[in-house]
Order: C-alpha cells, then structure tokens, then sequence
C-alpha cells in the first residue's frame, strides 16, 4: 500500500535541463517541470513556440540534445499514454470508417480481436459516433472527427492524454462538448490532461498547472504562480490585460 501511494507521488513525466529539438536545431532549452498524476496542464505559446516539439519528446518522438524529459516507470511504455495530435497531423490519404480509425488506437497493443471490437463500440458510444461508425472518416463533420480521435485516445484506456489543439475549428457547441468531455475525463476518471490551446480564457478556467513557450524557454508551474500579466506579455509579445486577456494599447 505504502509503496502504491509512493508511486502515486512520484511525478509520471520530469523535464529537468532538457534542450529539445531537431539534429542541431534547438527549440527548447533547459526545460524544467514536473507532471503529477491528477493535473491539467494547459500549453500555450505562439505559433512555433515548440508546444508540439515538447509533446514529441514526452512521446519518445524525438529525442532530448541534452538534459532529460522522463517517464515514471509505469508510464514508460506509453500504452496508458493517449494522444490526440492536431487535425492537421492526420493522412488525408488514407480513407477509413470511423470505426476502423478508432480501432487504430490500439495499434501495438496485442488484443483478441473480439476485445478489441468491444472496445472500440464502447468508446465510440461514449464519444456518441457509433451511429456513425461506417462512415467515411473524410465524410464526417470536423467535430464528429474530433470525437473520433478522442475516441481512439480513449480505446487505450489511458492515465494520460495529451491534447493538441482539439477545439480549432469547432463551432461554440462542439468546442464547449469537447471541453466538457475532457474536464469529466480528469475530475471524474482521474486522467492526468496536457492540454495545448491558444485559447486563455480556456487555460483560466480548467487548468491546475500552466506551461508558457517563448523565445526557446518554458515557465511551467502551478497556474496561480505562473499564469499572470507578467508571463502572459512574456509569451505573447503584447501587453495582456490580466485576467480579461483583451489586448491594450502596444506601449509608446
Ligand atoms: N521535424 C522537424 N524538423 C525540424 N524543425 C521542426 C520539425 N518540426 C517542427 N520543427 C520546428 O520547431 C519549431 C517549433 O514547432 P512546434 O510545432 O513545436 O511549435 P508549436 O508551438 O506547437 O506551434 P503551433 O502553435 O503553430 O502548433 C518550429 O520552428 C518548427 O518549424
């Protein structure tokens, strides 16, 4: 028991004086944060401020150029990891039902195929598109797609979901589902959530933990401490009022 509650302290990622980036192109440097299970994180940055690059290294993606980014023994696997990249990210090429896509989700995780059917019926009912299952993953709206590539996070049961910019393009009904379902996802289930989103009024309101990227550098830490005026003009390059976030007059 005592060894349980011992891991359940222990941090599930650690960046600690990690420089990330692409051969010798550094984008990040010397990043530092804890992630604890249970927190939401909310990323925000301009655009190329390195969020996705960050999510890669946590990924196992890309590799640190120096220091670490580490995963707690149990998450090192990363089968409890889902991810739901920007819709930008997926093949338009490749032609699917809904269903199909879902079940991709378990890609690498040895099922029998009648669990794995299961499963992907059950998360699709959850994410309320098994109605649609046959449909072309290309015939759909982007919001129902959206539930779909929640839906294949989902499939892997995960104790950590990371979240790339889900709520672009969506109507205000569609973004305020998606939000409502992922905030259920980490009160209800306990899910830890990293939640990249340009969108302050979203962070203000969901986050436990805040990480903002600027010029190659991370500030990261609980959103109280971290998510003020003072960070905000940091990370945006504009005078942000705090906490209306409407933009003021540049400084003469
Ligand atoms: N595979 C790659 N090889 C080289 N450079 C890359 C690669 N992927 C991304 N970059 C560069 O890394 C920088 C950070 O990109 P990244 O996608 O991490 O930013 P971001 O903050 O997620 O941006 P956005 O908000 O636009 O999604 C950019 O300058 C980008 O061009």
């Amino acid at each position: 028991m005592e060894k349980e509650q011992a891991q359940q302290e222990t941090p599930i990622i650690v960046a600690e004086k990690a420089n990330i980036g692409y051969g010798k192109k550094v984008i990040l440097q010397d990043v530092n944060m804890e992630i604890h299970s249970g927190d939401f994180w909310c990323f925000i940055g301009s655009n190329g401020s390195g969020k996705t690059s960050l999510i890669k290294s946590i990924l196992g993606a890309i590799k640190t150029l120096r220091g670490v980014v580490v995963l707690r023994k149990d998450f090192a696997r990363r089968t409890r990891i889902g991810f739901v990249p920007q819709e930008s990210e997926l093949n338009k090429s490749v032609s699917t039902t809904l269903e199909e896509f879902v079940a991709c989700g378990l890609a690498g995780i040895p099922f029998k195929k009648s669990v794995r059917h299961k499963r992907t019926l059950k998360v699709m009912e959850i994410m309320g598109i098994k109605h649609i299952k046959n449909s072309s993953i290309w015939n759909v709206s982007g919001g129902q797609r959206q539930r779909a590539m929640i839906a294949r996070a989902l499939i892997r049961d995960p104790l950590l979901m990371i979240v790339d910019e889900p709520t672009s393009g969506l109507d205000f009904r569609a973004a305020h589902e998606l939000l409502q379902t992922i905030t259920d996802l980490n009160r209800d289930k306990k899910i830890t959530v990293i939640f990249v989103t340009h969108d302050l009024n979203i962070c203000q309101e969901l986050a436990s933990h805040v990480a903002m990227f600027h010029d190659q550098k991370v500030i990261a830490g609980v959103k109280e401490e971290v998510f003020n005026s003072e960070n905000l003009e940091k990370t945006f390059g504009i005078a942000v009022e705090f906490p209306f976030y409407r933009t003021l007059k540049s400084k003469e």
